[in-house]
């Protein structure tokens, strides 16, 4: 089994770019199934989510060159195959697949998709918003069968303003009859990035990143070049270790606009962080404060975030709060970090964390994929050394976290251990 070994202490300096953002790459990829011909997106990450992608992909027919950040989609002799099993389990996002298949073929099989466990994860909005435009949607043995005889454009509004039932929706309207009008839309950047790509490929779409996004449906779409937004989450982690353990670190190719949750948090916290135009500078931090945070949806502070932020508050002097108002179960992180001295509980949906504390080094099992980058930062603090296993869920989703945090001075490498050895000793 494949482990990340990290020998704490090493302070972080340098520069870090930031990679394509993960959240979109696992829409833009299902959205090139629309086109008739070929889609070209630049910037995607080097990352499992992005890999299985296009095997799904190739599964129904597609032609797919993933080469240095650059996917090109030739989608013109793909098919409504049924995806029942396999690949769609390995990720959430495999859920945008019944969008564009819908939206292309007025039908489509798709299994209940994977992802991060992070409590329940209901795709009820999802499936409203493609009954309100007419499918017809069965749940049959763990797969979504849809089938319409047209799309027709509806009015839907979100009971929650959720960004994969935003997306979903928008991938399903292009090709809809009329007019769709998604109300208590979702207003994270990446339904801007998926709102571009469609447009560019000939959608008529409105309103992507506020509440309210019309769509008037189009009878064709063709192929295009996109270039993917930066990864907001990613670019967050790294802030955050930078304020953990930098020695002045620059985090580069960001747009600061879409981390100002982040940048207002870290300042609350005695974190000095100067913004650029494309990127951030955070020079080392000395002092770190308490704080309580609640996650919200976007421009709110991010769930993704909350994981890594938790770590830097072990480092904080007093007791904080981490509220998570959208994945109230997204904590097994905590019980990890106790196994490296962490002072945390977890009542309800609040993790209370007292510090500051000193980490150390131990066997940990990253439970989901912030979860693994929360513990790749607790390794970088603790004394001695650090296994994490489980891997692959982080793998899904930071490109080149070794070689990135290497560059940055960490001393982080990725071993391959033989099983008998992985027991962890309690
Ligand atoms: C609002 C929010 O922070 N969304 C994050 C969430 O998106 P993700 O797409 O997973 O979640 P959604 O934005 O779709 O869901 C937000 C909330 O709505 C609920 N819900 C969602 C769909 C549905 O049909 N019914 C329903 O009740 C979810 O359980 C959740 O509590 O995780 C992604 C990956 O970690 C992040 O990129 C998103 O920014
Ligand atoms: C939980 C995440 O991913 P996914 O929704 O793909 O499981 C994430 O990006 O933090």
């Amino acid at each position: 089994m494949d482990v990340y070994k990290i020998i704490g202490g090493n302070r972080l300096k340098g520069t870090v770019k930031v990679s394509g953002a993960k959240n979109s790459a696992v829409a833009l990829i299902p959205a090139s199934i629309l086109a008739n011909s070929t889609v070209t997106i630049d910037g995607i990450p080097e990352i499992s989510d992005a890999w299985t992608l296009k095997a799904l992909l190739e599964e129904i027919g597609g032609e797919v060159l993933f080469k240095d950040g650059q996917m090109e989609i030739d989608p013109t002799q793909m098919q409504a195959i049924p995806l029942p099993n396999g690949n769609v389990k390995k990720l959430r996002a495999s859920y945008y697949l019944m969008g564009a298949m819908l939206g292309r073929f007025k039908k489509a099989v798709i299994g209940l998709p994977g992802g991060c466990f992070l409590g329940p994860r209901p795709i009820d909005q999802h499936i409203k918003g493609f009954e309100a435009l007419g499918a017809k949607v069965t749940n049959e043995h763990g797969a979504i069968y849809l089938r319409a005889d047209e799309l027709i454009g509806a009015k839907i509004y979100l009971d929650v303003a959720s960004v994969g039932a935003t997306i979903n929706i928008m991938l399903a309207a292009v090709r809809a009859k009329g007019r769709t009008v998604i109300e208590n839309a979702a207003k994270e950047p990446e339904i801007i990035d998926v709102a571009t790509l469609l447009t560019n490929m000939g959608a008529n779409i409105k309103g992507a990143g506020t509440s309210v996004i019309r769509i008037d449906g189009v009878d064709e779409l063709h192929g295009t070049k996109h270039t993917i937004i930066p990864d907001r989450i990613e670019a967050a982690t790294f802030m955050i270790m930078a304020a953990a353990i930098g020695d002045g670190v620059t985090v580069d190719n960001i747009i600061p606009l879409h981390l100002e949750a982040i940048t207002a948090k870290l300042r609350e916290m005695g974190v000095k962080v100067v913004e650029g135009e494309e990127s951030i500078f955070i020079p080392r931090t000395d002092a770190l404060q308490a704080v309580d945070v609640k996650t919200l949806v976007y421009p709110g502070f991010p769930t993704d975030v909350q994981q890594p932020l938790s770590v830097l508050m072990t480092q904080a002097v007093g007791a904080s709060k981490v509220t998570d108002t959208i994945y109230s179960a997204r904590f097994k992180h905590i019980d990890e970090l106790r196994r490296m001295n962490a002072n945390a509980r977890v009542e309800g949906n609040t993790a209370i964390i007292q510090g500051p504390t000193r980490l150390h080094g131990s066997k940990v099992t990253a439970t989901d994929l912030r979860a693994g980058a929360a513990l790749v930062l607790a390794g970088l603090l603790a004394d001695g050394e650090t296994e994490i296993q489980e891997i692959y869920h982080i793998e899904r989703g930071y490109s080149s976290l070794i070689e990135k945090l290497c560059l940055l001075g960490a001393n982080i490498r990725r071993e391959t251990i033989s099983v008998s050895t992985t027991n962890r000793v309690d």
